[in-house]
């Protein structure tokens, strides 16, 4: 099987220059597990893509929060996947529930975002449809009450739903799409309660909020030893 364990964080509408300096070399101190074990992606805010890319270790990846849904042109304050790919980004988080709900973005209109970024090989952590080509998607399982709250679901309620995400690509996508895609879970995930939730078989990483700002999110990225040693 081997799905890559997958860690990102999302820091959201946060950060000053100094603070993202300062998180960018906790990161290039860390000790963590090698490439090929955990896939570590920090994703800044626009404004500080370019300098976390020049800054940030070369075995980490950098995502856009978010990005146009189509090709650039008159859209006042957008950024297009083109505009990404341009400086380097490889990654982008499309259709997160806070714009979900406080930008009113729909499902088709994610859906559209995401078939865009895809066209201009950007992979996506998402959790949508329209998507054709799975081998550039994480899914990302957030339920919206454990989002920074500190509430942070069991992991028996975590492996529940995604073993049922993935129960749902078995039988609309595929037995392949459903073995190898990395679903991961998002919601108060931190330094303390990331090791049982990484134990569970069909939760294959995180999506981190808060605790993406502060040292722990080592933790975080080295619970990929657990899913290493635990039986699939
Ligand atoms: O929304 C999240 C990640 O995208 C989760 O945020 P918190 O980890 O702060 O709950």
């Amino acid at each position: 099987m081997g799905r890559r364990f997958f860690v990102g964080g999302n820091w959201k509408c946060n950060g000053t220059t100094d603070e993202v300096k300062k998180i960018v070399k906790t990161l290039n101190e860390a000790e963590v597990p090698p490439e090929d074990v955990v896939e570590v992606v920090v994703s800044p805010p626009f404004v500080f893509l370019s300098l976390v890319k020049s800054l940030l270790r070369s075995d980490f990846n950098v995502a856009a929060q978010n990005c146009w849904v189509r090709k650039g042109g008159a859209f006042t304050g957008e950024i297009s996947a083109e505009m990404l790919a341009n400086i380097g980004i490889s990654w982008v988080i499309l259709g997160h529930s806070e714009r979900r709900l406080l930008l009113r973005e729909s499902n088709e209109f994610v859906g559209d975002k995401v078939a865009y970024a895809l066209s201009k090989d950007i992979k996506v952590i998402a959790c949508v449809d329209k998507i054709s080509d799975w081998r550039n998607i994480v899914i990302a399982y957030e339920p919206v009450w454990a989002i920074g709250t500190g509430k942070v679901a069991t992991p028996a309620q975590a492996q529940e739903v995604h073993s049922a995400l993935r129960n749902w690509l078995l039988q609309n996508v595929g037995a392949d799409v459903a073995d190898s895609t990395r679903i991961i879970y998002g919601g108060s995930v931190n330094g303390a309660n990331c090791k049982e939730l990484a134990a569970q078989p069909d939760v294959d990483g995180f999506l981190v909020g808060g605790a993406s700002l502060k040292p722990e999110f080592v933790d975080i990225i080295n619970s990929a030893v657990i899913k290493a040693s635990s039986p699939q």
